[in-house]
C-alpha cells in the first residue's frame, strides 16, 4: 500500500472550530496528547453510556434451515423473525453461507486502511452531502456530540442489474495503486451481503404472510451502502459514544462485529447489549422497511459505545432500494384485517437519503421528521 504522504499532525481541537474546518481526527494522537477527550466528543448527561447494561436475548435464526424448505424449520424461522421484528427489529442469523475466510480478510484489510497516515485516508474523504467516502470525527458535518469513530463507506449495486461504479473501481479511483486487494475484498464482501440480504428478504416476506418473492423482487435492484466502522480506543469512554442513538433510515442492516462488543439496543425502556457472536450476523429492520410494512415491523433505537482498552471494528451493510422506487406497503399490510390506516406517506429512498445527508442528522425521529419535511415541501 503506497505511503507516499507524510503523516500530518492534526490541528488541535479548539472550542472555536468552524463547520468548514476539516480537522483531522486522529484518535491515536488525541489519545497520546491528553487524558481528556475534546469537548466536541462529550455527549450530554442524558445520552452518556450507562454502566449496568444487560444482554438482550435476540433469536438466532438458522438461515440454512429456512432455505432447506423443511416445513418445521421454515415455520420456526418465520415465527422467531416475526416475534423479534414486531417487538424491536433485531435478530441474529447463523448458517448464513458467508465464507469465514472472507470475514477474516475483511478485518485484516480494515487495519491496513485505518492505521494508515491521515493524509492517505483523506484521499477518499467524504464530500458534503455524499454517502460514500472516508469520514473522521464528522467535525465538518456536526458541531457537537461527535461520534468517536472513523468510517469508510461505499455505494453498492449488484452489477448484473445496473452497471454502476463497483466498490473496487471506487477504491482504485480514490486510493490509487497498491489498493487492488483492498478493493477486491470489499467488493467480494458487499456481493456476499447482497446475496444474504435477498435471502433474508424472502424470510421477512414469508413471516408477514406475503409471497416469498415479494420483498426479494423489491430489492433485487438495490442501491445500498456498505460501511466500515472503526472505533479507536477512547481515554474517557464514559463521556463518549462511537455511534450516537439512532434508528437506521435504511431498509435492512446486516452487521458483523468483532469480539470487542459495544452494540446496544433500547428495548423495554432500557439499553441492552448485543454480545459478539463471530459466527452470526446481527440483522435489524430500518425505517424504510418499517414503512414498507406499514409500521408492523419496528426500526429500533440503537447505539455503539466505546472503551479505553481495545479498538472496535464492525461492518455494516445497509440494504436500500433503487433510489426512485416508491416506498409504500402492499395492500395486505394496510387493508384487510388491518385498520386501513397508512402510517407513513409514499416516498423514495433517494429523497430520504438526501434528507439524512443534507438536512437532518439521523436519530430516533428521522422518519417522522422526514414525513413532516415532505409535507412542508409539498405545501410550497
Ligand atoms: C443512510 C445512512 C446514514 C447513516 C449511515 C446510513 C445508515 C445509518 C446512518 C447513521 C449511522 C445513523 C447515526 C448518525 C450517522 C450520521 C452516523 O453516526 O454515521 C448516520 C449515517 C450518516 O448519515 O452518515
Ligand atoms: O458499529 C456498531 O456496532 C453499530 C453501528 C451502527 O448502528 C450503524 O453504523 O448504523
Ligand atoms: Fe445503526
Amino acid at each position: 500500500m503506497a505511503m507516499e504522504c507524510i503523516a500530518t499532525v492534526p490541528r488541535r481541537f479548539s472550542e472555536n472550530k468552524t463547520k468548514e474546518d476539516s480537522s483531522i481526527f486522529d484518535a491515536k494522537l488525541l489519545n497520546q496528547h491528553s487524558n481528556h477527550i475534546p469537548q466536541q466528543f462529550v455527549w450530554p448527561d442524558h445520552e452518556k453510556p450507562s454502566t449496568d447494561v444487560q444482554p438482550l436475548q435476540v433469536p438466532l435464526i438458522d438461515l440454512a434451515g429456512f432455505l432447506s424448505g423443511d416445513s418445521f424449520l421454515v415455520s420456526e424461522a418465520t415465527r422467531l423473525v416475526s416475534e423479534a421484528a414486531t417487538k424491536h427489529g433485531f435478530f441474529l442469523v447463523t448458517n448464513h453461507g458467508v465464507d469465514e475466510s472472507l470475514l477474516s480478510r475483511a478485518y485484516l484489510h480494515m487495519d491496513s486502511f485505518f492505521k494508515a497516515p491521515a493524509c492517505e485516508k483523506q484521499k477518499a474523504q467524504r464530500k458534503w452531502g455524499e454517502s460514500s467516502g472516508y469520514a473522521s470525527s464528522f467535525v465538518g458535518r456536526f458541531s457537537s456530540k461527535l461520534p468517536w469513530k472513523e468510517t469508510l463507506s461505499f455505494k453498492f449495486s449488484p452489477e448484473e442489474k445496473i452497471h454502476t461504479e463497483t466498490v473496487k473501481e471506487y477504491v482504485s479511483k480514490k486510493m490509487g495503486d497498491g489498493y487492488e486487494d483492498f478493493g477486491k475484498v470489499y467488493q467480494e464482501y458487499a456481493e456476499a451481503m447482497n446475496t444474504l440480504s435477498l435471502k433474508i428478504m424472502e424470510l421477512l416476506g414469508m413471516s408477514l404472510g406475503l409471497e416469498r418473492r415479494y420483498f426479494r423482487e423489491f430489492f433485487e435492484e438495490n442501491e445500498s451502502i456498505f460501511r466500515l466502522n472503526y472505533y479507536p480506543q477512547c481515554k474517557q469512554p464514559e463521556l463518549a459514544l462511537g455511534t450516537g442513538p439512532h434508528c437506521d433510515p435504511t431498509s435492512l442492516t446486516i452487521l458483523h462485529q468483532d469480539q470487542v462488543g459495544g452494540l446496544q439496543v433500547f428495548v423495554d425502556n432500557k439499553w441492552q447489549s448485543i454480545p459478539p457472536n463471530p459466527h452470526s450476523f446481527v440483522v435489524n429492520i430500518g425505517d424504510t422497511f418499517m414503512a414498507l410494512t406499514n409500521g408492523r415491523y419496528k426500526s429500533c433505537l440503537h447505539r455503539a459505545v466505546v472503551n479505553s482498552e481495545r479498538e472496535r471494528k464492525t461492518f455494516a451493510f445497509f440494504l436500500c432500494p433503487k433510489g426512485e422506487k416508491v416506498v409504500k406497503p402492499p395492500e395486505e399490510l394496510v387493508g384487510g384485517v388491518m385498520s386501513g390506516q397508512r402510517e407513513y406517506p409514499d416516498f423514495t429512498w433517494s429523497m430520504f437519503l438526501e434528507f439524512t445527508q443534507k438536512h437532518y442528522r439521523a436519530d430516533m425521529n428521522t422518519l417522522e421528521e422526514f414525513s413532516i419535511w415532505l409535507k412542508n415541501r409539498k405545501s410550497f
